[in-house]
């Protein structure tokens, strides 16, 4: 059975002046998938989301959501969004409870119970009756999550949302997204500059650079794919190593704590090992670097900043 996707984005262009911001978005994002929306500075993430949520005008495109035209029936699609994309604001001398029931009364047809739903699915529990002034920037976080999800949306829009929190309050975030996209059937997709969260908490990703969606992948494929690999070679004598390896491969070889590091082909392996030892080197051992994302992302956008 084909899925459908909760989030179509067609050829979605923002221009401001004679400028084109953001050219040609074409997403697709699917139920119980977090999806990481990457691209380096000003690349027109936000631009992005903000069309998507109805915070600046579409130029051109299309966009529909449970299958409902945003520029349409923007009304209708929009209720099925929930979105962080400004500071959530919330009432710091009243409770959380209190603030979600502020809330509350502005959606329509919500059962009471789906507050302390809400609170469960960002693990508030404790905390709800607190005064949203004693929550730490987490815990406000989480609040303004849970009031993005009362009204019970196919698709969570969240720009930058792991943004100024320590990293225990970013595995936090990461650990409640995940939890949502699955037992919410939530389609998720969230955009930031940490890569290694991204990489932690993407199902998909996608990236963005001058305006243009320049790949989507499964996060896997996209860490993975690549001719290269870092490997490091723990040699002795390690000077010497250093010389044999440089004179074969012209240069590119970082002498890191634990041995030396180069970018090499699979193929390549066995030939470097079987010429080290030939000249006399001990190997202890040669062992690949898993890529992170951070390196496929530098290596795909030519080394811009990431932001
Ligand atoms: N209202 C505007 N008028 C003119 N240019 C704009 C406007 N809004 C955004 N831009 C430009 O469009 C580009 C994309 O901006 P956008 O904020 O969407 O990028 P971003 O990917 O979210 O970047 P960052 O990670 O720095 O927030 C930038 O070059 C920005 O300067």
């Amino acid at each position: 059975m084909k899925r459908e996707p909760v989030l179509r984005v067609r050829r979605l262009t923002k221009q401001i002046g004679k400028k084109k911001i953001v050219e040609g978005v074409d997403l697709d994002i699917y139920p119980g998938e977090v999806f990481g929306f990457l691209g380096p500075n000003g690349a027109g993430k936000t631009t992005t989301i903000r069309m998507l949520v109805g915070l600046t005008k579409i130029s051109e495109g299309d966009v529909s959501i449970c299958g409902i035209n945003l520029k349409k029936n923007f009304e209708e699609a929009i209720t099925h969004v929930g979105g962080i994309v400004e500071n959530p604001e919330m009432y710091k001398f009243l409770t959380g409870y209190q603030n979600l029931v502020h809330f509350w009364r502005m959606c329509k047809k919500v059962p009471k119970s789906r507050i302390d739903e809400v609170t469960r699915l960002v693990g508030l529990e404790k905390a709800i009756h607190n005064k949203v002034k004693t929550y730490s920037l987490g815990m406000r976080q989480r609040l303004g999550l849970a009031q993005a999800l009362l009204h019970s949306p196919s698709l969570l829009i969240l720009d930058e949302p792991t943004n100024g929190l320590d990293p225990a309050g970013i595995r936090e975030i990461r650990e409640y997204l995940r939890r949502l996209a699955q037992e919410e059937n939530l389609a998720v997709m969230v955009s930031s500059h940490l890569l290694s969260e991204m990489e932690l908490m993407c199902d998909r990703i996608g990236v963005i650079q001058n305006g243009q969606v320049i790949e989507v992948k499964d996060m896997r494929d996209f860490v993975d794919e690549g001719a290269t690999r870092n490997v490091v070679i723990d040699a002795q004598p390690v000077a010497e190593a250093q010389r044999v390896l440089e004179q074969l491969l012209e240069g590119g070889i970082r002498k890191e704590a634990d041995g030396l590091l180069l970018d090499l082909e699979r193929d390549q392996i066995p030939f470097i090992n079987a010429h080290l030892v030939s000249e006399g080197i001990r190997v202890y051992s040669i062992r690949t670097v898993n890529r992170t994302l951070e390196d496929r992302f530098l290596e795909m956008t030519g080394g811009d900043t990431i932001g």
